[in-house]
């Protein structure tokens, strides 16, 4: 069942096909399944960013329609999007966007008390989730206190604490190190095979991409192509590779 579908997705920036206006999206149709794990990939500008915002709500398409688990996003009011993004989406972002003046538990807690869920249930599956990306002995400590690797993995635990339909995530492994990198698309894989997630996220790193079972690429605003892991995750990024080098543009991570 697909979980995201956006058809025919058109995003012009700066007044419509006018002088000085970009077309950053020219027609993106895509599908992702409950329980697939996809990276969006390719050159710098050529719209991912975009992509993954009009994916998940937070930037309007010039045209074109988005439904998340069956719901229409796009015509969506303010309010009712707002609470359908923190009901059903979770999002990691590159700089993590926890709270310095929470502890990690707090942070981990924020969404679920958002939404006035009971104490218990909240403590239950805050234990639940740093047994999962083992950051236990990190609940009472301050995010300025713990390792780049550890506030990533408490930043993807916030975005799983209400179960959300989907979860996107922008250059995930931006601000780590490789050890750090491997940790986290271990804890993505992690979570997609244990619990069934779906995950939606935009990288340059090749060796990120590599974890996924799908990448779909784009250029110009257009998807280009898309490959599924077939063998093993070396065998994957080698392929990732090629597809990047026919692509062009920026050096990629990897
Ligand atoms: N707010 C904006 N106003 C005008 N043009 C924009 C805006 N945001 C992005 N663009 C343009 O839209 C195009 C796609 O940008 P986008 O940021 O989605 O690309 P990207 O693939 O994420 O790039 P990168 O890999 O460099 O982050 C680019 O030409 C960019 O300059």
């Amino acid at each position: 069942m697909a979980i995201l579908e956006a058809n025919n997705i058109v995003k012009v920036y700066g007044g419509y096909s006018g002088e000085g206006s970009t077309t950053a999206l020219d027609g993106v149709s895509l599908s992702v399944k409950e329980g697939e794990f996809v990276a969006i990939m390719g050159p710098s500008g050529s719209g991912k960013t975009t992509l993954l915002n009009i994916l998940s709500g937070i930037d309007q398409p010039t045209s074109g329609d988005v439904s998340i688990a069956s719901q229409e996003i796009s015509e969506m009011s303010g309010n009712e999007l707002a609470l359908f993004r923190r009901r059903q989406l979770g999002f990691v972002f590159q700089e993590f966007n926890l709270l310095d003046s929470l502890t990690v538990k707090e942070n981990i807690m924020l969404p679920m008390v958002l939404e006035k869920k009971p104490a218990t249930d909240m403590e239950t599956k805050v234990q639940e989730l740093a047994q999962l990306f083992e950051i236990q002995a990190t609940l009472e400590k301050y995010p300025y206190n713990i390792s780049g690797g550890q506030q990533q993995r408490t930043s993807v635990s916030r975005a799983l604490v209400n179960d959300p339909a989907i979860k996107f995530a922008d250059e995930p492994t931006g601000n780590l190190d490789s050890k750090a990198s491997a940790i986290i698309m271990e804890c993505f894989e992690k979570i997609v095979a244990e619990l069934n997630t779906t995950v939606l996220l935009v990288t340059h790193d090749v060796f990120a991409a590599s974890y996924c079972q799908k990448v779909v690429f784009i250029k110009d605003g257009k998807i280009h192509s898309s490959i599924v892991k077939k063998g093993n995750r070396k065998e994957f990024l080698d392929r990732i590779m090629d597809h990047l080098a026919v692509l062009g543009g920026r050096t990629y991570d990897i």
